[in-house]
């Protein structure tokens, strides 16, 4: 599709000139605010199956010029919602070197400085990502609030490569490792809303958690996210420095956020 970007003319004020759904209903992200939290009892600890992954097997760490992202393999999945969701991929998002704010959900106006999403798909009903990622149960996306603070050794199984990607389209091969340890303890407090994609072409096809406790990764670790990458191709005359690519809280809407948890 066009080029979009998180800022200028192309940013993310312009994306519903191209992708009409962006300035469409269910948009996210949003910042959660308490007063308009629903305790849910009936909501289950999130329930994740085969994210412990053998060495043996190979992920693909890659800059799609827009993200970093990790390819994961479709044995890993949701059991516990509606139907089966595998996972795709997972990406991050963040703010900048001089401003470590950058998470796309805010909880009561507070952002982090980053976030991570596990990005999985309907695999009872449709045959690839690409099928679902248009339909109202596609998706369901996991939400892992990042701060700085302590060093975080399961960030740094993929951090450790990340000056391979530095430009657009550059992929390096990464061992696989226990992709539960990059989620927090609990799985079992969360929040839970119907939105969609935070980038073009914002599908309302998400069904989003976003887990209530954040986890740490140290100054270092969020310096090497903030300051490896490009948006621009290795041999782009103009380099496009990759930072704040977060997409600012959208309307709520008539929308109830549920909590598993009560304060
Ligand atoms: N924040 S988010 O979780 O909404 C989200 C992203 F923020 C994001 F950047 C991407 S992307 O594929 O890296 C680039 C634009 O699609 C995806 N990609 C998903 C959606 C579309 C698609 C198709 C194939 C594989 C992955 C994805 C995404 F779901
Ligand atoms: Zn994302």
């Amino acid at each position: 599709g066009a080029k979009w970007t998180y800022v200028g003319p192309a940013g993310q004020d312009h994306w519903e000139d191209n992708y009409p759904y962006c300035g469409g209903a269910f948009q996210s992200p949003i910042n959660i605010m308490s007063d308009l939290m629903r305790f849910d009892p009936t909501l289950r600890p999130v329930d994740v199956r085969n994210y412990n992954l053998s060495p043996n097997e190979q992920l693909t760490l890659g800059n799609n010029g827009h993200s970093a992202q990790i390819s994961l393999p479709s044995k890993m999945y949701l059991l516990g919602l509606h139907h089966r969701y595998s996972a795709a991929q997972l990406h991050f998002h963040w703010g900048s070197s001089s401003s470590p704010a950058g998470s796309e959900h805010m909880v009561n106006n507070k952002q982090y400085a980053a976030e991570m999403h596990i990005v999985h798909f309907n695999s009872d009903k449709y045959s690839s990502i690409s099928m679902a990622v248009d339909k109202s149960d596609g998706l369901a996306v996991l939400g892992v609030l990042i701060e700085v603070g302590e060093f975080n050794p399961a960030f740094e199984q993929f951090l450790k490569f990340i000056i391979g990607i530095k430009y657009k389209d550059e992929k390096v091969p990464v061992p696989g490792f226990n992709i539960r340890s990059l989620l927090p303890a609990q799985l079992d407090e969360y929040y839970r809303y119907d939105g969609s994609l935070t980038t073009p072409p914002c599908y309302p096809s998400v069904l989003w958690t976003v887990f209530r406790n954040p986890v740490t990764i140290s100054y270092q670790q969020y310096m090497s996210l903030v300051t490896t990458l490009f948006s621009s191709h290795a041999q782009d005359s103009v380099s496009v420095p990759m930072s704040s690519n977060y997409r600012k809280p959208q309307p709520l809407e008539g929308r109830v956020v549920l909590v598993s948890f009560k304060e």
